[in-house]
């Protein structure tokens, strides 16, 4: 019999624990943030909205081009042998998984889902407290006690004190060099565009409470999402998709200017940006990349005329919110649909499967993907691994929401004072390597500012 992943050599499958999952409805605390632990806290918020999860009932590790459909394939087991009891009923409620994936299939950093063993959520004013089990029949339904006794156990969030940041695998000087190969690779005809990133290294004083960045960062970027999956930490602008009852969503970012401090002049600058061919150019790739991955899967998309400028603290981006309408339950998928099997329960591919069928877009990449993908493997002389990869949630029936994993940082699994941070650039024939070393510096803002601690 031939798989419905196709013939992909796959990683084994983990031993399907059956999932007892109960969400009740919760008066939870404004802030998600403060219910974290500070052991591997996961983390999905916006605006004070999202999941944040703790405990590990099920952990799926994969690797390589098939991390995706494997994970896809662990996540629709599970949930087709768990026992759901959800008193709520919303996005985001009854068992969800996080998951972060690496950017590159050569990676090894591959990827990984967990399902805590708690979650709290909340959506416009409702909130909940979902609890899985692995063993066991549905027992007495929790309440906020379960969440008071965690509470009260908590470690005090703590200061990583001084940080000291040293080069990555290439330094900022010699960056400069890799983006005019790009812009000489571009001029050659090789690619359109390339997003050539770089990372450096921070190291903190005291062993790094993520907690403590995190709280920075939701605070000072509310409309992006903070992140926080298996060590990888950020606050993202950019949006690669969020599903909801055959909906889907992308917000694609691309195209930056800095900002300067001075209200006046940024909004003088959110006019240039507005109207630059430059930055015009390289958004219209990164809209064209995710408009034509999500055609196969819709009925309809929508994509707006012109993008709108969104204003964060560091920095402006050229911004488009694509939106479609996933294709009718029971129709076919279509082979571009990649070797994903659609959801069980919803009839429609899944939000990972929809993630993995748009990553990597041209924001974070390139155009032509195959060409600049392998241009970035040749010339950007690190592994991004999770970094601009996607990172976010799926439910059981599919809908979820992921971005990418953008204004980020790496947490080494072996020596917590040791982070990488990251940040890329969109590059095009009309790119200034000065400039771009800039933008980069400006987008590593975030993170550098999420571990100071004033
Ligand atoms: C690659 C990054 O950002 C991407 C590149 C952008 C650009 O070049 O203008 C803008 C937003 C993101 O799509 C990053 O933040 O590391």
């Amino acid at each position: 019999m031939t798989s419905p992943l196709g013939d992909h050599e796959h990683a084994p499958l983990p031993h399907a624990e059956p999932l007892v999952v109960r969400t009740v409805p919760l008066d939870a605390p404004d802030d998600l943030l403060s219910l974290l632990p500070h052991d591997a806290p996961l983390t999905w918020v916006r605006r004070g909205d999202g999941l944040v999860g703790w405990g590990e009932a099920a952990r799926v590790e994969v690797a390589g081009a098939t991390r995706f459909a494997d994970a896809e394939r662990a996540w629709q087991r599970m949930v087709a042998h768990s026992v759901v009891r959800d008193e709520v009923r919303l996005p985001g409620t009854g068992p969800v998984a996080f998951g972060s994936f690496a950017f590159d299939d050569e990676s090894a950093a591959g990827g990984v889902l967990v399902v805590p063993r708690v979650v709290v959520g909340r959506r416009d004013g409702r909130s909940w407290l979902t609890v899985v089990e692995t063993a066991g029949t549905l027992g007495p339904a929790p309440d906020w006690s379960l969440v008071a006794r965690h509470v009260a156990a908590l470690t005090p969030v703590r200061s990583p004190g001084a940080v000291t940041y040293t080069p990555g695998a290439v330094a900022a000087a010699d960056w400069t060099e890799v983006v005019a190969r790009g812009v000489a690779a571009i001029r050659a005809g090789e690619v359109d565009k390339v997003v050539l990133a770089r990372d450096e290294v921070a190291t903190t004083t005291e062993p790094l409470d993520v907690r403590h960045a995190l709280h920075r960062l939701a605070e000072r970027y509310p409309t992006c999402w903070t992140f926080s999956v298996d060590g990888l930490i950020g606050a993202t602008p950019e949006l690669l998709v969020r599903s909801e009852k055959g909906l889907v969503t992308s917000r694609v970012l691309a195209g930056t200017i800095r900002r300067t401090g001075d209200d006046d002049a940024d909004l003088a600058r959110a006019a240039i940006l507005a109207h630059s061919s430059k930055d015009l150019e390289e958004h219209e790739y990164a809209v064209t990349s995710v408009t034509r991955a999500l055609a196969p899967f819709c009925s309809s998309t929508n994509v707006p005329d012109a993008p709108f400028v969104l204003h964060l603290p560091n920095v402006l981006h050229l911004a488009s919110d694509v939106t479609g309408v996933l294709a009718g339950v029971g129709e076919p998928l279509p082979a571009e649909g990649g070797d994903l099997p659609s959801a069980a329960t919803a009839g429609h591919p899944t939000s990972l499967a929809l993630a993995a069928a748009l990553h990597p877009t041209a924001a974070v990449c390139g155009t032509p993907t195959d060409a600049a993908r392998a241009l970035i493997r040749r010339i950007e002389g690190m592994d991004r691994a999770r970094y601009a990869g996607p990172v976010g949630w799926v439910g059981a029936d599919g809908d979820g929401e992921w971005g990418i994993g953008l204004r980020s940082a790496e947490v080494d699994p072996d020596d917590p004072h040791r982070l990488r941070l990251f940040a890329g650039c969109g590059i095009v024939a009309a790119s200034n390597p000065e400039s771009e070393l800039a933008e980069s510096r400006a987008k590593l803002v975030p993170m550098r500012t999420a571990l100071a601690s004033d």
